[in-house]
């Protein structure tokens, strides 16, 4: 049987790895953090100030695609955080053999800056939020999944999710 991948999706800062926590730990799956997954220039660039170009990012959404498969390949579904910035990076991640779900968490420019200028010990640099908004291509409506608004908690976050979609 085919499992289901939830991709919790959206800019730096937009709360990925703390909704995306909460979502594995509710539905007892494995998570993977896509900056694990990143090559080591990836990170340099990132970490110097330099935004990804889609050539940096296939090689980066290709193993969190296969790492999607070999689970579901072992009957297992998942949680990931990936910002899958754009429709052509969520269809490279559609890819995978299971079902991808994405959850964007949306919210505004000054709203995400907030957190992330309060944010330490991350490598992502707050000045690379604009570069992230300009290659943003919100969730469609045709896309398989649900959009969030970042302003409520955690919890709240992890409860529409759970509401909204089937599993
Ligand atoms: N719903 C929320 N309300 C308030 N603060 C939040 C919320 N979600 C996350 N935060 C805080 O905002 C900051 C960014 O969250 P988080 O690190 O989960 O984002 P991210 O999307 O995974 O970031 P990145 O892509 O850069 O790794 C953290 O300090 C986190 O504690
Ligand atoms: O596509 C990208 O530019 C990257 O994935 C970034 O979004 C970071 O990896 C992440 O947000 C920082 O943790």
């Amino acid at each position: 049987m085919t499992t289901t991948c939830l991709v919790v999706m959206g800019v730096s800062g937009s709360g990925k790895s703390t909704v995306a926590r909460l979502l594995a730990d509710r539905l007892g799956r494995p998570m993977a953090e896509a900056d694990e997954f990143h090559p080591e220039a990836n990170i340099a660039k990132m970490s110097a100030g330099i935004p990804l170009t889609d050539a940096d990012r296939e090689p980066w959404l290709l193993a969190l695609r296969d790492w999607i498969s070999e689970h579901d390949a072992a009957g297992q579904g998942t949680v990931v955080t990936c910002s899958a910035l754009k429709r052509s990076y969520r269809d490279l991640l559609r890819g995978a053999s299971a079902r991808v779900r994405f959850i964007h968490l949306s919210g505004s420019r000054e709203v995400i800056g907030e957190r992330l200028a309060s944010r330490s010990g991350h490598f992502m640099p707050p000045s690379l939020l604009d570069s992230q908004f300009a290659d943003l291509e919100p969730l469609g409506d045709d896309e398989d999944g649900i959009t969030v608004d970042v302003t409520a908690t955690p919890e709240q976050i992890a409860d529409r999710v759970c509401g909204g979609l089937d599993r």
